[in-house]
């Protein structure tokens, strides 16, 4: 059982973390203040302090450098969280947060080693109020080798040899690289490990995903902005392409970032140079691009929907993330190293990986790839009684409830409007046959409006319940 050390005042919404991670098998203590988890506890016999920012500072962050902290912020910034990482920090979490994310958080964090303060990956979404610092994977040189578990990244399939050796060719230069792959195939840990086998692996990896943020804030996100650009902006900020300085800049889902922001991202990648919102000079910084699209960015730019200039300052270095049904033997090897993992999340024990396990696993064609197995693994868990692996429970649509969909669009049957129809369906199956039946012919911010809600919580649905994206315009 893990131990963790919850360090907040009376009033901080972390006093709720308490009880989710109590619920799921943690042994949680509580203190007040640094100095006060110092005096009554061994802080060695913790594997992970999670610390209120409130209660922190200089002289208290400098006695917990050496522990594995993640600092939780009520009032975050791009500034402080990236102070925060420097100072030791393996995450940077804003509150409130949910359960979700803490536990994942707090997994990651326990099974990662500690690193070093110097090199820091930021994974950034939207607002300041959405900003999640990552821990660098691997900064030492000595990088696992790709494909193991401990890469993250893995495979031993040919498909996946051929990747892993452009890969590292790839990640040797300065080159802008553009991956390529379905939902899930795993392009984010493709650009994880471009950044951390290249030369500029002790600065900062920046993670931007472009479906994430709301399209009049990714500007001002993305490029910062001046005092008075835009109602809001009392203040001048500046963006995540500064922040990547030296760094990577990794854009997810490059294919949702409107034209504007498209010119502007243009110029930084032909000038070096970047000018905030409201600005009328530039400043120089030096950023490696790496971009990530499941979307067709060719027929993008036939449908004006991308510009083609940066088009081809994008694709400069493409590499293709095979899906999860080209791996053949691959498909076992992750399933069994996934199944671990939400064993250990779940705190229950690894049952054996039966043959009629594995062969229902293999039959499945996996549409949301990696991340649809991942889920599936997950539910198989919960569900099957200890001990027991029942391939029934990883409950896997068929081919045909994908199929539907995608016709139901085709011969015009879907309606653009909602339609509360299918009779005992939860709210998640219907979210599922919404987004399923209109993809093909909404963009993600129309798809997010006629759901109401935004195209923030459209992603994260989409991630959650792993529903896969439509595969060309
Ligand atoms: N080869 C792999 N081995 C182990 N885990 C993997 C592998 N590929 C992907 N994953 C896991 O699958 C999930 C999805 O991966 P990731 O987010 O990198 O995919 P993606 O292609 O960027 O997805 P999207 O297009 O939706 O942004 C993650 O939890 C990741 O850790």
């Amino acid at each position: 059982m893990y131990h963790v050390m919850v360090i907040c005042g009376d009033n901080s919404p972390l006093k709720e973390v308490d009880r989710w991670l109590s619920r799921n098998g943690f042994h949680v203590n509580i203190s007040q203040t640094i100095e006060q988890a110092i005096k009554y506890y061994e802080l060695d016999d913790f594997e992970l302090l999670l610390v209120d920012a409130e209660v922190t500072s200089d002289e208290s962050l400098a006695k917990i450098s050496q522990q594995t902290f993640i600092i939780f912020d009520q009032r975050p910034s791009l500034n402080g969280a990236i102070e925060y990482m420097a100072k030791g920090a393996s995450y940077f979490i804003p509150l409130p947060t949910d359960p979700d994310t803490v536990l994942t958080q707090v997994i990651e964090a326990l099974e990662k080693p500690k690193r070093s303060t110097k090199s820091a990956e930021l994974i950034a979404e939207p607002s300041s109020s959405d900003i999640s610092l990552f821990a660098n994977q691997s900064s030492s040189s000595n990088s696992p080798a790709l494909g193991s578990p401990e890469s993250g990244i893995i495979g031993n399939s040919p498909v996946m040899h051929v990747l892993f050796d452009e890969l590292q060719k790839v990640a040797k230069t300065n080159a802008t690289v553009l991956i390529h792959g379905e939902s899930g195939t795993g392009k984010e840990l493709v650009a994880k490990s471009i950044h951390n086998l290249s030369k500029r692996k002790n600065n900062a990896l920046i993670s931007v995903n472009c479906a994430a943020i709301p399209e009049n804030l990714i500007e001002s996100e993305l490029f910062g902005h001046e005092k008075g650009a835009f109602t809001g902006a009392v203040s001048a900020r500046d963006g995540l392409i500064v922040a990547a300085d030296n760094g990577t800049l990794f854009l997810d889902e490059i294919g949702e970032l409107p034209l504007e922001a498209q010119a502007r991202l243009l110029r930084v990648l032909q000038e070096g140079e970047i000018r905030r919102v409201g600005a009328v000079t530039s400043t120089q910084v030096n950023i490696r691009l790496v971009t990530a699209t499941h979307r067709n960015l060719l027929q993008m730019v036939q449908k004006g929907m991308f510009r083609e200039d940066l088009y081809y300052r994008l694709y400069v270095m493409e590499l293709t993330v095979p899906a999860l049904r080209e791996r053949g033997e691959d498909i076992s090897l992750i399933a069994k190293t996934l199944l671990e993992k939400a064993c250990k999340k779940h705190d229950k024990p690894i049952p054996q990986y039966t043959k009629a396990f594995d062969k229902a696993i293999r039959e499945h064609s996996w549409p949301g790839n990696v991340r649809e197995l991942e889920n599936a693994l997950e539910r198989a868990i919960i569900l099957s009684p200890e001990g027991k692996l029942e391939a029934s429970n990883l409950k896997l649509k068929t081919k045909d409830s994908y199929t539907t969909a995608t016709k139901a669009t085709q011969t015009g049957a879907a309606d653009s409007a909602p339609q509360f129809a299918i009779e005992g369906t939860t709210l998640d199956d219907y979210f599922k046959h919404f987004v399923l039946t209109h993809q093909h012919k909404m963009t993600e911010t129309q798809l997010a409006q006629s759901l109401g809600i935004s195209r923030k919580s459209l992603w994260e649905r989409r991630q959650k319940l792993g529903i896969p994206r439509k595969v060309t315009e």
